[in-house]
């Protein structure tokens, strides 16, 4: 972490500014904020997409959510996807198991505790993170697990993948073992799981007709994805907690890392999304959809065509609050260039390629995770 300080940064802040300090690959990034309290988004601003289409065998169906997905994606780089074929009763269930798992008493939750596993697995307790270096402690719980081919269906056999793709997975059975005592957590949880990448896995397409790019260009980089889903679960934030120094969050200002994220969240709010003109808005949760958010490496393929958009959460009401992102990007193996569709005369390649792996350790190293 470097050890400049905002002010040395940005010595004089215009009235209403104030300066926000990021963690990317590469270390701390700065962006100019405004100091105006969140207001709700409009629904210009963050629009509800219809993905219904993405399912359709018509190809004009398909490329009709695509244009919508471009328009979203090259302005707030976020949307609400409704029609997005996630059971609601699977929804339901994995909130369920994940109620169950957090109002477990602590030292049954330490049993899967990150800190048994080799890459990130498991239960991340109270106050064990920080994802912005200058902002609060995470008033957050998590509960993560990452993409095991043995629960893919679209894997006939796990033995026949090939040795380079083998290697960048990071399933561990740890998640599933140390959580019996909590019925049914496995079943509802992979049952999400395989609900969001069946989605995903549409709309990877979808995204590629975004790009001008044949349909199924990015399907073999993902035919085994760094998908993962994460339980969050945000107790309401401590009153003594808004008295202190930092800029009190549940999750600290963050872009997230890979392709894309889906993420239910439930009906309590408390998700902000920083737009261009560095107003944070308030993405108040809409009954039946998903939020869907541009990932660093994405934006970086693209060019900086598509934005990947800095957002954090804030739980300030008195009820808990739950949310389940499913994070999906490319094989971790893959490594990608600027898309030729996103180069032109006057926009040359700003970036050299990287592998996925290479991307997300960086990244979580600059994070300390
Ligand atoms: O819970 C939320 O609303 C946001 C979660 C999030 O941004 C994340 O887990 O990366
Ligand atoms: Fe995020």
């Amino acid at each position: 972490m470097s050890s400049t300080t905002l002010q040395e940064i940005s010595p004089a802040e215009p009235e209403g500014w104030t300066t926000l300090q990021l963690t990317s690959a590469h270390g701390p990034v700065f962006r100019p904020v405004k100091t105006a309290p969140p207001r709700d988004a409009t629904r210009e601003e963050i629009p509800v997409i219809d993905v219904g289409g993405i399912f359709s065998d018509k190809l004009e169906d398909r490329k009709a959510v695509a244009a919508q997905i471009r328009e979203a994606a090259t302005t707030i780089g976020f949307f609400y996807m409704k029609n997005h074929g996630i059971p609601e009763d699977t929804i339901a269930s994995a909130l369920k198991s994940s109620k169950r798992f957090f109002h477990q008493p602590q030292q049954v939750k330490e049993r899967v505790s990150v800190s048994g596993s080799k890459w990130h697995n498991g239960w991340n307790g109270p106050k064990s993170h920080r994802a912005n270096h200058v902002e609060s402690i995470d008033y957050r719980e998590s509960f993560g697990m990452r993409y095991d081919p043995q629960y893919d269906p679209s894997v006939e056999d796990v033995e026949a993948i090939p040795q380079n793709i083998k290697d960048g997975f990071r399933a561990e059975e740890y998640c599933w073992a140390e959580t019996t005592n909590v019925p049914g957590f496995k079943d509802d949880v992979l049952r999400y799981w395989r609900a969001c990448l069946a989605t995903a896995r549409k709309l990877v397409r979808a995204f590629a007709l975004a790009l001008d790019l044949p349909e199924d260009h990015f399907d073999n980089m993902t035919s085994h994805p760094d998908a993962a889903v994460a339980l969050n679960y945000y107790p309401p934030i401590p009153a003594t907690a808004l008295k202190e120094k930092e800029e009190a969050v549940s999750i600290g200002s963050h872009t997230d890392l890979q392709f894309f994220t889906m993420l239910w969240q439930d009906q309590n709010g408390g998700l902000q999304v920083l737009n261009r003109d560095g107003q944070w808005l308030n993405a108040t949760p809409i009954e039946g959809t998903f939020v869907v958010n541009i990932g660093d490496y994405l934006m970086r393929i693209t060019n900086d065509r598509f934005v990947s958009t800095v957002h954090r959460a804030k739980n300030f009401n008195t009820n808990e609050r739950f949310s389940m992102p499913f994070f999906f990007g490319f094989n971790f193996n893959e490594t990608c260039g600027v898309l030729p569709s996103c180069i032109d005369e006057d926009h040359p390649a700003k970036y050299e390629p990287v592998s996925c792996q290479e991307w997300v350790h960086l990244r979580f190293k600059a994070t300390n995770i």
